[in-house]
């Protein structure tokens, strides 16, 4: 049983325009426990009735919302970033007990996901417009910025607080209203956000969370003419889905979506700092992130003594129950997680790879999984072109630079990628010429609301965080003033 200082926080109802509700026909499903599969809460199934009244709720919400000045917007964003960090524990607790990450990662994404709150409210009070050339002398031209309008959002399992915050921060900061799904497997998190965010003062009906099926609520939400845009984070494959019913009302998207991230070691690398580096890509979240290091290639003078020194590493991580002091891998999400990282090994196997390390579902059973290392990994392997999605990391050998370039961009994917070297003139080549939305040197974590967050090719469009992350949520409105001269 989760033991929260504040047990308000632990919601069983969806917040549907301003109202704690049940599902209409009182219907629910069942959150578990990743790491031990007890129950932990039921939670409303839902569907495309009480979502068209949360839109149409956000509709009426944001007529006075969008009036409000910035600063007053401001201040109830900022309001819910403090809420965020004086429940930090408890959000903590309830997401690791529906996500499993140790709690540590779950105490960093609720304030990885306050941050959103806190930039968003600060850049709420940055939205500036122009005033350009007239194109005659009668004329005067100025751009304004206004909010696109009703937003839908669509979350994962496997950042639970910080995906949902990197959303509803930029949108109700643009002066927009939110209604958002998130995953099924991890809901609870959300319908605590949405608790601070009443008590914060968002008003009734500008952010409501449906829970429940997805196909129904989605179809809704990208259905609906009233709803202006969606943001995605999750797979390609269902981005996909998402933009084609977006098509039917030409929404605004945007989509965050699967990753295939390669992590290079040159020879002239720092080793000790590409393993540090390593470790925190590949392994954070038990390896469910979109931007893990899903291929590691190391050049071959350095690729045994790279691997001895990864495998050093990787054998004092510490697999666990989240809420177990000193533990750094907590389960994968569910069983089809854990088959789909057997299915990669024995691929990798059944094509040359040698498991250096781990390679078999950890003796605590569940979706406890040993952290591997397969050495010999190779272009025909599942791991070259498939998102693992958990702790495997292997290892490829190449020789030279315009071979690792072609090696790393050949992917539809093209989100984060990774290097380590301390050539200036290799740092500055390589980073041009890798074909992804971002790219860490010398590091293994990218992540910040300080910076634009996103992908190209199929790993999506649009960025979240920084200064550019508001932009999604705004449209320009050109003013054409005319008459100057009577
Ligand atoms: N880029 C990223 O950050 C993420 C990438 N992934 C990738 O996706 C793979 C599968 O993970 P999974 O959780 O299944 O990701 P999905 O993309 O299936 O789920 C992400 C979200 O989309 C919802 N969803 C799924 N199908 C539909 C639909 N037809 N209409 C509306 N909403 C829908 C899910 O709802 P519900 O939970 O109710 O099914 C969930 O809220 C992972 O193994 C990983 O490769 C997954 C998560 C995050
Ligand atoms: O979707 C994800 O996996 C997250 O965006 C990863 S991060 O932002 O926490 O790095």
């Amino acid at each position: 049983m989760l033991q929260l200082n504040n047990p308000a926080l632990l919601r069983r109802q969806c917040l549907i325009a301003g109202v704690w509700a049940d599902a209409d026909d009182g219907s629910t499903m069942d959150v578990t426990n990743p790491a031990t599969g007890e129950a932990i809460a039921a939670v409303p199934r839902m569907g495309a009735a009480e979502t068209r009244r949360a839109i149409g709720a956000a509709k009426t919400a944001m007529q006075d919302w969008q009036r409000r000045t910035a600063k007053e917007r401001a201040a109830v964003l900022r309001r819910w970033y403090e809420l965020l960090l004086a429940n930090q524990d408890d959000l903590a607790a309830i997401l690791t007990a529906e996500q499993g990450k140790p709690l540590a990662e779950a105490r960093g994404e609720i304030a990885y996901g306050a941050s959103y709150l806190e930039w968003f409210a600060e850049e709420a009070k940055r939205v500036y417009g122009d005033t350009l050339p007239g194109h005659g002398a009668d004329k005067r031209v100025i751009v304004i910025r206004q909010p696109v309008g009703v937003t839908a959002a669509i979350t994962p399992w496997n950042f639970p607080n910080a995906m949902i915050a990197r959303k509803v921060g930029p949108a109700l900061a643009a002066g927009c209203a939110m209604v958002l799904k998130p995953a099924s497997q991890t809901p609870l998190s959300a319908l605590a956000l949405a608790a601070l965010a009443v008590d914060a003062g968002v008003p009734p009906g500008l952010f409501s969370v449906v829970t429940g099926s997805a196909g129904d609520i989605g179809a809704e939400l990208t259905g609906n003419p009233l709803v202006a845009k969606l943001s995605f984070t999750g797979s390609t494959a269902t981005g996909k889905t998402l933009l084609a019913q977006c098509a039917a009302t030409v929404k605004k998207t945007s989509m965050e979506l699967g990753g295939n991230a390669p992590f290079v070691v040159f020879d002239d690398a720092d080793l000790d700092a590409a393993v540090d580096g390593a470790i925190a890509s590949k392994y954070r979240n038990a390896g469910q992130t979109c931007v893990c290091a899903n291929r590691l290639y190391v050049q071959a003078g350095v690729y045994d003594a790279f691997a001895d020194r990864l495998a050093a590493a990787v054998a004092k991580l510490k697999v666990g129950n989240g809420t177990e002091p000193g533990v750094t891998q907590g389960p994968l999400i569910d069983e089809n997680a854990v088959r789909k990282v057997e299915e990669h090994i024995a691929d990798a196997i059944a094509h040359g790879g040698e498991v250096v390390l781990g390679g078999r579902r950890h003796a605590l059973g569940h979706g406890f999984f040993e952290p591997t290392i397969v050495k010999h990994a190779n272009a025909r392997m599942k791991v070259a072109r498939e998102e693992t999605f958990g702790p495997l990391a292997p290892l490829f050998r190449f020789e030279t630079e315009d071979e690792l370039i072609a090696l790393a961009n050949d992917t539809e994917f093209g989100l984060a990628s990774y290097f380590y070297s301390r050539d200036i003139g290799r740092i500055w080549r390589v980073a041009e010429a890798l074909e992804y939305g971002m790219v860490g040197i010398n590091t293994g974590l990218i992540s910040s609301e300080m910076a634009p967050f996103g992908g190209i090719k199929q790993s999506g469009m649009g960025r979240e965080g920084s200064r550019y992350g508001i932009d999604d949520y705004l449209e320009l409105k050109y003013l054409c003033i005319g008459g100057i001269d009577r």
